[in-house]
């Protein structure tokens, strides 16, 4: 049997990637094929339990390090129980975030290096790479007015983060799209849910 295709979504805070999951997953679906959604931090019983850890309580309550570990266990189990034996059964993967938002958050804009990050998903993870990973680009101030329009001033414990910290996120994840051209695309934002859809379909034209 074929193995199915894993596809990540990416990009930083309000871009649009919760709006564009179950969309992405539907288009892909239609096109005859069995698609799993899901999301990270999260995914499986035991990473849904780190995720309420991670993103609950002071922003203070993990140092840098203990996060980053946090969130590659997290992977971890995200893995090993729902995405590997989904593409071993074919299904294709819609994943809410996945390894780069660690490389984007924890290894550049929180300063523990992308090889360090790359390390603990080789432990973790054995080093699985989505077949695609798109990443939502969008100017941070539009940006930021979604957000506030969705969160009214609340949010997570990393979401609510400064600007500075923000800005480091999306210059890293400009920095892999850049570096790994052939898995990762960087697809406009802007514009309504069903023009943003249609561009991550045409993004993925060559997998279908
Ligand atoms: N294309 C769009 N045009 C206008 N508003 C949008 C669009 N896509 C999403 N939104 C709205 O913007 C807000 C943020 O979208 P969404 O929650 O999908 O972003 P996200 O990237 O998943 O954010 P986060 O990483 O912070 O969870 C939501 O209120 C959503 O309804
Ligand atoms: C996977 C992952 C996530 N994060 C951060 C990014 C966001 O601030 C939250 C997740 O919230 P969302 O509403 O579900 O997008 O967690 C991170 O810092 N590192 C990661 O690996």
């Amino acid at each position: 049997m074929t193995r199915g295709r894993f596809i990540s979504l990416e990009g930083g805070e309000g871009v649009g990637k919760s709006t564009q999951a179950p969309r992405l997953a539907q288009a892909i679906a239609d096109t005859g094929r069995e698609v799993v959604l899901t999301r990270e931090p999260g995914g499986s019983d035991g990473a849904e339990a780190i995720r309420g850890l991670l993103l609950t309580g002071e922003s203070e309550r993990w140092g840098a390090r203990a996060e980053a570990l946090l969130f590659a266990a997290a992977r971890a189990d995200h893995v090993a129980r729902t995405i590997r034996p989904a593409l071993e059964r074919g299904a294709w993967v819609v994943c809410d975030r996945f390894l780069d938002s660690s490389r984007a958050y924890q290894g550049g804009a929180d300063g523990i290096g992308d090889e360090a990050i790359l390390t603990l998903h080789g432990i973790g993870s054995e080093g699985v790479l989505p077949d695609r990973t798109l990443v939502l680009d969008l100017p941070p101030g539009e940006a930021r007015g979604r957000e506030a329009a969705r969160d009214g001033g609340r949010s997570d414990r990393i979401g609510g983060r400064d600007q500075h910290f923000h800005a480091r996120v999306a210059e890293t994840f400009r920095r892999i799209a850049a570096a790994e051209p052939e898995r990762v695309s960087l697809v406009e934002a802007a514009g309504t849910p069903e023009m943003v859809t249609d561009r991550l379909m045409i993004a993925l034209m060559d997998l279908l």
